[in-house]
């Protein structure tokens, strides 16, 4: 089982990799087309070994997607494909309850259910990874790319692998956002949970990790430790130290799990 662990920035990939090192001490550095990639092998509780790369590849949809390309095709003409892209790292979080992407309204509750927030210091997994901001400004609004006829706005992660992860870590699950602009005022976050009611977290990289996973048919997931609140811009607010260190004992926890989430109960591929 060989998986990608992206972030944007070295500090997010250094978090992922003490982590993950915390058990599984760094075996490689690897250079791919533009940029390196540090290698792990932690042990799985079962099944084949696990190689863990993580590749720093910059910040933005647009980085995100080049540098997983360049490691999914180098590992493709290798011989040795990826079988998960995980984007990861720090992001802003939509700290008010929102409605639960899966309690529906039932005769008994007729409201729909809460999820919990996003705050500071959690971690969310996302469900759907969904690109907020790809589309046309209309006279009505926003509308996405795929209402005008192209391409695609969401990718799903595995939902065994989303609740695998989310029930280790005690996470948020929700949608993640993927902006190239950082959300700055009350107003655009109050628009963008208008558009997508689900939405936990923000960040800028996870559709461009999930599209260019998608191209050679290898499932993503996103991970992201909430620094700050998406709203009114206060960068002086930002815990970034206390979201690397969720990031860090977060992937201490789940490195085992993204080698064994395909696995039966006796521990063979499905
Ligand atoms: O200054 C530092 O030490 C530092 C360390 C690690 C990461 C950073 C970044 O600024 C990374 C930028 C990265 O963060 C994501 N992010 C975080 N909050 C938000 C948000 O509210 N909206 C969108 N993106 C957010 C994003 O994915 C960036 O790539 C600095």
């Amino acid at each position: 089982m060989r998986v990608l662990i992206v972030t944007a920035v070295p500090a997010e990939r250094d978090a992922v990799v003490r982590g993950i090192g915390a058990t599984a001490p760094e075996v490689a550095e690897l250079p791919v087309p533009g940029g390196m990639i540090h290698r792990l092998s932690p042990a799985p509780p079962a099944g084949p070994p696990l190689t863990v790369d993580v590749l720093a590849a910059g910040v933005g949809p647009a980085a995100a997607a080049a540098g997983t390309a360049a490691a999914l095709t180098a590992a493709a003409v290798a011989r040795t494909p990826y079988d998960l892209a995980v984007s990861a790292g720090i992001g802003g979080g939509f700290t008010t309850a929102r409605p639960s992407a899966t309690a529906r309204p039932t005769a008994e509750q007729p409201a729909p259910a809460q999820s919990a927030p996003a705050r500071l210091g959690s971690i969310v997994v996302a469900d759907a990874i969904v690109a907020a901001d790809l589309g046309a400004e209309t006279p009505d609004g926003f509308t996405a790319v795929t209402d005008l006829g192209f391409g695609t706005v969401e990718h799903l992660p595995p939902a065994p692998l989303v609740a695998a992860v989310a029930e280790a870590t005690d996470a948020v699950r929700g949608t993640v956002l993927t902006v190239s602009t950082v959300t700055g005022s009350a107003e655009r976050a109050a628009e963008l949970l208008r558009r997508h009611p689900h939405a936990a977290a923000e960040a800028m990289e996870g559709f461009g990790v999930a599209e260019a996973a998608a191209a050679q048919s290898v499932p993503a997931l996103e991970v992201r430790a909430i620094s700050n609140a998406v709203g009114p811009r206060d960068r002086a607010a930002w815990r970034i130290g206390e979201a690397l260190e969720a990031l860090t004992s977060t992937f201490g926890t789940i490195a085992p799990l993204l080698g064994t989430w395909t696995l039966d109960p006796e521990g063979t591929r499905q």
